[in-house]
Parts: C-alpha cells; structure tokens; sequence
C-alpha cells in the first residue's frame, strides 16, 4: 500500500508491507502501520494581535467569531521519523454508557498576554465516547493550558437555525455576521452562555454519542436531500472524462474578497486528546475490508461465479449476462461495454473456453482500471506551512465524516490539525465538526450559522497559520454540483485560500457517496470544473452493491482516489489501494 501522505521532495513513506490475506489475519493489527517521514517545519511563532473590531453595524448586533481551540499536537523542530498506525484501531460498533469512561480536566494557568478576561476553569469530568477509550493523563493535562472562558462576549452569538429551503441558493452572509469573539467550546468547564447560545450544550458534545447528533442533523438533511434527488434525477449528463479545471475563469472572477473579520487574541484550551489507547484487533484489516465490501461482493462476484459455475462454455448468452452484471454493480454502460469488448478479444485471442477464465480477465480489466487513476496517490505535503485540505461535495455523501477521520490519521502520525468550519449554513453542521474535532482532539475554528464561508476560512487559515499547524482540514456546505450559484461560492472560497495562502489548498478532495452510483461521475466532473479536484473519497462503500463505481469513478475522472470509506467509525476510512481492493472485493467469503 502506497503511504498516504508524504511531504514533498522529501522521502517517500516507507513502503509498508503489503497486507496479505492471510499474513495479516494471523498477525495483530500494528502490522499495518505505515511509516512515514515528516519533516516539521515550526516557522517563528506569530504574535497574533488582538485587533479591535470597526463594527460594521451595531455593536450590540456583531455576532462574534467563535473558536474552538485545542492546544496542537506539539510539532518538532528536527525531522521525525513518524510511525502511522492506520486503521490501528479496531472501533467499538457503538458506544455503550458501560463503556464510557471519564476524564478528569486539569485546570490550568494560560499564558499571558491573551485575552483580558481570563476565567479559571473549573475542573469538570468529561465524557468521551468509548472508541476513543481516552486515557487520562493528568500530567499531560497539567502541562496544558486551561480553557479560557470568554463568557462576557461569546454571550452575544445568537445563533440562527438556517432554513433548509435557503441551501438551493443562498448568498453568503453579510459581513456584519461574521464577527470577532472567540469561543472556548471545547473546555467543559467553559460554562458560558455561549455553549447555550451556539446551540451546543457541553454535555451533549462531550457524553460521547456522537451518533445521536448525526442522527438529528441527518433528519435535518432531510429537505435538502429530497431536492437534490429531484434534480439530480433530472439530470442526464452522459459519464465522460473530467473536464478541464477552469481556471481561467477562476481567475477571471473578480468578485469581491471577503473582508477578513478580526482576529480575535485565541487561546490555547486544555486538549482532550489524551493517548489514545486503542483496543487490539481481532480481525485482520483485511478482512475488515472484506466484510464491508461484502454487499458489492454479494451482487457482483458471487453473482459472476453462478454465472461462470453454470456455464460449460464461453459464449454469447454467457457474455449478455455478464454485460448486465457489470451494469448492475455499477461499473457505468460506457466502462462495461469496454470491458466486454476487451474480455471478447482476449477470449478469442487466447482461444479460451472455460467461462472461469473470463473471471480473472475481468479482474484484472478492473484493476487495470483503477491502477490507471493512481497518479501519485500519496497526498503531498507542502515543504513548509500547514497543509490545506479542501473537503468538497454535495450534501451528506460524508464530507464531515471524512475530515473526522482524515484528522484522525493526521493524529495518530503526529501531526497537528486543525478544522475549519466553512459550511456554516446549517448549525447542525458545525455542531457536528466541532463533535469530530472531540472525538479526535483537535481545535476546530468556527463562526456563528449564516457567516461568510470564506472569512470563516480565511480566519481558520489565520489562525492556523500563526499557530503553525500542519495541516488545516476546510469543510465546506455541501451543495448540488448543478448548482450555479454555490458552485460560485465554492470558487470564491477556494480563491480565498490561495490570496491567503499561495499555493494552497494542496489538496481539493472531492467526497463521493459511492451509494449515489452513476452521478458521482457528474459530480466529480462539474466540482473539478470549478475548484480542480485533486483527489477522491469514495464513502460508504460498506452500504451499497455497488462499489463497482470506484472503477467507473477512477477510468472516468482519471482522478486518484485516496480514500475509502467503508463504515461511519473513526476508523472506517482506508487509504485507497487498488491491489487491495481488487484482493478482497474478487476473495473468497468473507468469515464473520
Ligand atoms: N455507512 C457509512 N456511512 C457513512 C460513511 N461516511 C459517512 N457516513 C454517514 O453519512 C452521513 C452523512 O455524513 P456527513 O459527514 O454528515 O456528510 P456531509 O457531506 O458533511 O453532509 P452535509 O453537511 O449535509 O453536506 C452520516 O450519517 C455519516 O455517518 C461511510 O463510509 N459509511
């Protein structure tokens, strides 16, 4: 498996070992670990200086900007050989009140010359979710600073469910919205109006259910999700190769910039990333892999097996059928129709007969398929500066899931993350980044419901630059590919990143809901039109019998998928390997 992330012109990852079916299933779950070089790069620390905020309009209605704030994972001046223990973790399927376990908070001193009102914070347990298995570690907790209350402003954010209806084509929110007070939500003992206010009652972020408010903001979704379906059902655009990123028109956009909303003085808050103390395996990473895939496997191989089981020879009929197979499992008419045409001339090149051969050709036709997108699927780091990941994708196909989770990797090789909240059209959704970021224990910077994306992400970007963070995780509101409108404010976002930061985002991660089947194609098509997809996620992969679509995605968009996600755990997002792939959709039935 190729490493999944690698910094540029430096060493590439150690090649870890292969995963063998049988080799990692008698073997413990660390043999997975990847091992990768970083290389990080701790510029001067900025001194970010409070800047006094001109409000735009009354005072009393400038909502403030809220932070959420962790201290970061210490980064190390000297080259640091990081091991990555990927998909080390074998999650709980679900947390269960037996399981939780708590974590005392250390409250403690912060540093000076932050904020004038500093509150001691009142050591309060916290809750964590019981895959996360926290371990307390009071030391760790004493050396961190303490969460800063900053009740007095953060009193004033009023937040504003936004109206479904609004997500077709809303225009960002005026700038007046985008305030400047920074919020400490993420320290339990900040008990400040503003958990209240934002909509996020502590408790309920940090007594580890996340689950549960998944599930509300999936009720949520509800309304946006059927008007998607209509117009996505309208639409027909034929599968065809990504087209050109338009990048003359990006840059020929002049549409005004956001003013940058002050940058409030932002406080380290105590951490709950504690050490993670994850369960040993008692399945093999592939067989996970395996098992989650067993629904396309279920419709697609083993329906290939009846098929080749009963025929005696290789012949038209054998070759119709197998034509509707493909289809169903959604590999896409134009991918089936090259692939039969390709298993035809080898048949009767190779003068086969035995329908069983056709079994291996059409493997590795689809693996030739998935190979051919494999550009480098490493994400590359930058040299220097945060590495900047820009999550895009229509609604609910796992855009949020997969920051968690991509942060969660970034974790556990070292790395600090940061999490942006640019999709600040639903509260819910904010809510819910700001619940992965506790799961995973990294700061998530966030402004009130309504804000302008692109000063929330211009701020995050503030933020996690003078912060020397090493990546910076941008989640943006999903939206209709088809739409105009958004597709705009997703230019104009992406622009901001670059004015910001040149050379950023590095990566444009488009997130496939592998479920949808065929218009992925599209959407992958119109989002690389307009912000120059980089890299794929293909999400639930484990819920659909349709995970042919990865190859049809990977001939179609030429684009590399990094990963796949194959569960709604923290640790259900695999680094995409073709090999892999292949290996366990084609293997044998999986043993439960
Ligand atoms: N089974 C399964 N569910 C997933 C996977 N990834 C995400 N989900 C679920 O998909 C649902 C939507 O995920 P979100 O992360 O909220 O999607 P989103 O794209 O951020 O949604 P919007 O904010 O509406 O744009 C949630 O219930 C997730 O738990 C996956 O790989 N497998």
């Amino acid at each position: 498996m190729l490493g999944w992330f690698k910094k540029k012109f430096g060493k590439k990852p150690a090649e870890p070992e292969a995963v063998e079916p049988e080799a990692v299933a008698s073997e413990p779950m660390l043999e997975a670990t990847e091992e990768v070089v970083v290389h990080a790069v701790v510029p001067e620390p900025a001194v970010l200086e409070p800047i006094v905020e001109e409000p735009i309009i009354e005072q009393s209605a400038v909502p403030p900007i809220v932070v959420e704030e962790e201290a970061p994972v210490a980064a190390t001046t000297e080259p640091a050989v990081l091991a990555v223990p990927d998909d080390v973790v074998e999650p709980e399927p679900a947390v269960s009140p037996d399981e939780e376990i708590v974590v005392e908070m250390v409250a403690a001193a912060t540093e000076g010359g932050e904020p004038s009102v500093v509150e001691e914070s009142v050591p309060e347990p916290v809750v964590l979710p019981a895959d996360l298995e926290m371990v307390p570690e009071v030391e760790a907790a004493e050396e961190q600073p303490e969460s800063i209350d900053l009740a007095p402003t953060v009193a004033e954010i009023e937040v504003v469910e936004a109206d479904s209806a609004l997500a077709e084509e809303r225009e960002p929110a005026p700038e007046a919205v985008v305030a400047a007070v920074i919020e400490e939500p993420q320290s339990p003992a900040t008990e400040s109006p503003a958990a209240s206010a934002v909509e996020m009652p502590e408790e309920a972020a940090f007594e580890g259910e996340p689950e549960a408010d998944v599930s509300t903001i999936e009720e949520e979704r509800a309304t946006d999700r059927e008007s998607e379906t209509a117009a996505v059902a309208q639409e027909a655009m034929p599968p065809e190769t990504m087209g050109e990123h338009d990048e003359a028109t990006e840059q020929a956009d002049t549409a005004v910039e956001p003013e940058p909303a002050s940058v409030e003085p932002i406080v380290p808050a105590a951490p709950l990333v504690g050490r993670t103390q994850q369960k040993p395996a008692n399945k093999s990473l592939f067989k996970r892999l395996q098992e989650r895939l067993g629904k396309t496997r279920d419709a697609f191989i083993y329906r290939l097996d009846s098929l080749f089981l009963g025929k005696k020879e290789i012949d038209q009929d054998l070759f119709e059928q197998l034509e509707e197979i493909l289809i169903t499992a959604d590999l896409g008419v134009a991918t089936t129709l090259e692939l039969i045409d390709g298993a035809r001339k080898k048949v009767k090149r190779d003068q086969l007969s035995d329908p069983q051969a056709l079994k291996a050709i059409i493997r590795d036709q689809i693996l030739a398929y998935i190979e051919a997108s494999e550009q480098p699927a490493e994400l590359v780091m930058p040299e220097e500066g945060p590495f900047v990941i820009m999550v895009v994708g229509v609604n609910g196909v796992g855009k949020t899931t997969t920051i968690g989770k991509i942060a969660a990797k970034f974790v556990r090789a070292g790395q600090s993350v940061l999490l942006v909240a640019g999709d600040t059209f639903r509260a819910a959704a904010i809510n819910q980044l700001r619940i992965w970021g506790e799961r995973v224990g990294v700061e998530v910077i966030a402004q009130k419901p309504g804000a302008d994306p692109s000063s929330v992400v211009f701020d995050g970007l503030e933020y996690g630059t003078s912060h020397n963070y090493d990546v910076i995780l941008i989640d943006t509101a999903g939206r209709l590919h088809t739409s105009v409108n958004l597709m705009e404010e997703l230019k104009k976002i992406k622009r901001v990143i670059g004015k910001k930061l040149p050379g950023a985002p590095h990566e444009v991660m488009l997130v496939l809901d592998a479920t949808t089947g065929q218009n992925g194609i599209s959407q992958a098509k119109l989002f690389h039109e307009a912000v120059g997809v980089t890299g794929l996620t293909l999400t639930k992969l484990d819920g659909t019998a349709k995970g042919g679509i990865v190859a049809n995605v990977c001939r179609e968009t030429k684009t590399p998928v990094r990963f796949i996600g194959i569960g709604e755990q923290i640790d259900d997002l695999r680094d995409f390997d073709a090999r892999e792939f292949v290996e366990a959709l084609f293997a044998g039935r999986a043993e439960g």
